[in-house]
């Protein structure tokens, strides 16, 4: 029996179109914040999850064995663009950001701004978190990261200036950039589930259009920019590329200390 979770948001329906029938009897799917998701894989509540890329790198720096957290699966969420539903709303010009609220739901995003304002400006920000049930127009902060369905459709005329992070990260590195990926914990046998994932994967994006047609209304969105969004937005395999684009972001992720010390790995 293998208790899997994966993130509740818009963008990973393609992912699991079908994986809920595809599973053995016993096996278990429950969907959630993708930061709650790292947390009760690293609790030990879940044995597989699709957690942040960023929470990844801290599950091997926790930990001495090799075997710790196992990349299951080339079925993740990244871009190679404009991602469309990870945000930076900013009051005041972004150079001049002094507080910034992140997004409760957001680990990988939380670094990646981070990194990126360090990067491209060298400013530090102070740091508070966006609870998940308060409105980014409710922070008090300069700037606030939203991830998700709620950044798919950002208040207008309230900001100075906003940013689309996969966009900020892919011009500035020239790499993609992966924000979640299939994670087991260590002693879970995966092997039946790896085919299963990707296959859902494959049959999830010549779905696609189906699948915006299912969910765009109820999210207040059109199902051609719904199926734009899976098509041209996400990407949904890691490639070289992608291997690439993570072993950069975590270069930046260390250099501003965002992963506690532990062994380097490649
Ligand atoms: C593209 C997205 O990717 C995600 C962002 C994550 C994060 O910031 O930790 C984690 C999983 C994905 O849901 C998004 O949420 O919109």
């Amino acid at each position: 029996m293998t208790r899997i979770g994966a993130v509740s948001y818009l963008n990973t329906k393609p992912l699991i179109h079908g994986l809920r029938d595809a599973l053995p009897e016993g096996d278990t799917l429950s969907l959630n914040l993708p930061s709650r998701l790292a947390e009760q894989l690293d609790h030990g509540e879940l044995d597989v999850a699709l957690i942040p890329s960023v929470e990844y790198f801290r599950g091997l720096a926790r930990h001495t064995t090799s075997d710790h957290y196992q990349i299951i699966s080339d079925a993740v969420i990244a871009c190679r663009g404009p991602v469309w539903s990870v945000r930076l709303v900013s009051r005041v010009p972004v150079s001049e950001i002094r507080t910034l609220a992140l997004d409760e739901g957001s680990r990988t995003s939380a670094a990646l701004v981070r990194v990126l304002l360090w990067q491209l400006h060298k400013i530090r920000p102070q740091t508070t978190i966006l609870p998940i049930e308060q409105p980014p127009e409710a922070a008090d902060a300069d700037a606030v990261l939203i991830i998700g369905d709620r950044a798919m459709r950002p208040e207008t005329g309230l900001y100075e200036e906003i940013w689309d992070l996969g966009d900020r990260w892919c011009r500035h590195t020239e790499l993609p950039f992966v924000f979640a990926m299939w994670i087991a914990r260590p002693g879970v046998d995966v092997n039946y589930l790896v085919p299963i994932l990707e296959s859902c994967r494959d049959r999830g994006l010549e779905a696609s259009e189906t699948i915006a047609r299912q969910y765009a209304a109820s999210h207040g969105l059109t199902t051609e920019d719904l199926y734009r969004y899976f098509a041209e937005n996400l990407h949904f395999t890691l490639g070289p590329k992608e291997r690439a684009g993570l072993a950069s972001f975590r270069q930046g992720c260390e250099e501003l200390g965002l992963i506690s010390d532990g062994r380097t790995v490649g």
